[in-house]
């Protein structure tokens, strides 16, 4: 299949030097994405730019609307979507600076609409693999030839915030064996997945959230310097990984291009035709042949 590189900026990411294109509106049924996308090309590859918390970083964890985030990021023909993250550390051995890549998530958020399906149309996909090995391996291979430290696999706890842990939190999550925590790849690694899309998490870890006997609080200001080193990183990773991003490939090894094979049960007399009419982009490729 024919690719195209998406990448969710978050915190500290909110423009992506480089990419030769413009600042496009992509209208979205499931209402307003956090901002505009940058779609153009970089080394030849064909990129989508969108900033999580919009330009600006007007909006907060519950707030961003995952939904139409998704959403466009397909309309726009994104296969492949890597998501820049800042994040907590739950680790000694992941102290700040680390760029962990993650493929496992605990959600533990509560107050976001979490799938583009439900009444009128019903979809269960499996999120055993959440994430895709094949974009991994491309994302590690970019983080080594830029000399970042890089840990491959771990498990990111998606809080809802947007305070931080408290001193219990913190440590019953590292108690469940979390290695990193946030509070924004989730539900957007489920509606990757129910969009058919690729996806990956480069969680830059900035600080050590609330557990660590020898380092105080979490604080904005020491996570903003520390994702500010991190965004430079995190700039040349992407540069890195557009310049090796094939045009085509093959399908997804842990079957993201085919989530929704199996999943709707609904029958097709009983599915709501304006949630289908919304379902158009992220859902088209199955529900077009029933
Ligand atoms: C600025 S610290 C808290 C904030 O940063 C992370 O967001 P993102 O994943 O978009 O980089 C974290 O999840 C919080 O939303
Ligand atoms: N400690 C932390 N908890 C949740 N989100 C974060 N983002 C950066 N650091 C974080």
């Amino acid at each position: 299949m024919d690719v195209t590189l998406g990448i969710i900026g978050g915190s500290g990411l909110y423009e992506l030097p480089g990419l030769q294109g413009e600042w496009e509106t992509i209208e979205s049924p499931w209402g307003e994405p956090s901002d505009q996308v940058l779609r153009g090309t970089l080394d030849g590859t064909r990129m989508v730019f969108l900033p999580r918390h919009g330009r600006g970083h007007g909006l907060d964890p519950t707030g961003i609307n995952y939904r139409a985030n998704i959403d466009v990021m397909k309309r726009a023909g994104v296969t492949d979507l890597v998501s820049l993250s800042a994040c907590g550390s739950l680790r000694e051995d992941l102290p700040p600076g680390m760029f962990v890549i993650v493929d496992q998530f605990i959600d533990r958020t509560f107050a976001r609409p979490k799938s583009f399906f439900g009444n009128g149309c019903v979809a269960h996909v499996s999120m055993a693999h959440p994430v895709s090995r094949d974009l991994g391996d491309r994302v590690e291979a970019a983080a080594k030839v830029v000399g970042v430290p890089v840990r491959r696999g771990g498990t990111y706890l998606a809080m809802e915030g947007p305070q931080f842990s408290s001193l219990a939190e913190s440590q019953l999550y590292r108690a469940w064996g979390a290695d990193v925590i946030g509070m924004t790849n989730m539900p957007e690694a489920k509606l990757a997945r129910e969009a058919e899309i690729a996806y990956a998490t480069v969680a830059m870890v900035t600080d050590f959230d609330s557990w660590h006997p020898e380092h105080g609080e979490v604080d904005i200001m020491s996570i903003i310097a520390t994702m500010t080193q991190n965004a430079d990183a995190a700039r040349n990773l992407v540069a890195t990984l557009a310049a090796a991003t094939p045009p085509t490939r093959e399908p997804c090894s842990t079957g993201s291009d085919m989530a929704l094979e199996t999943a709707i049960i609904t029958t097709p007399e009983a599915r709501d035709p304006a949630l289908l009419a919304k379902l158009d982009a992220v859902a088209g490729r199955v529900l077009s042949r029933s």
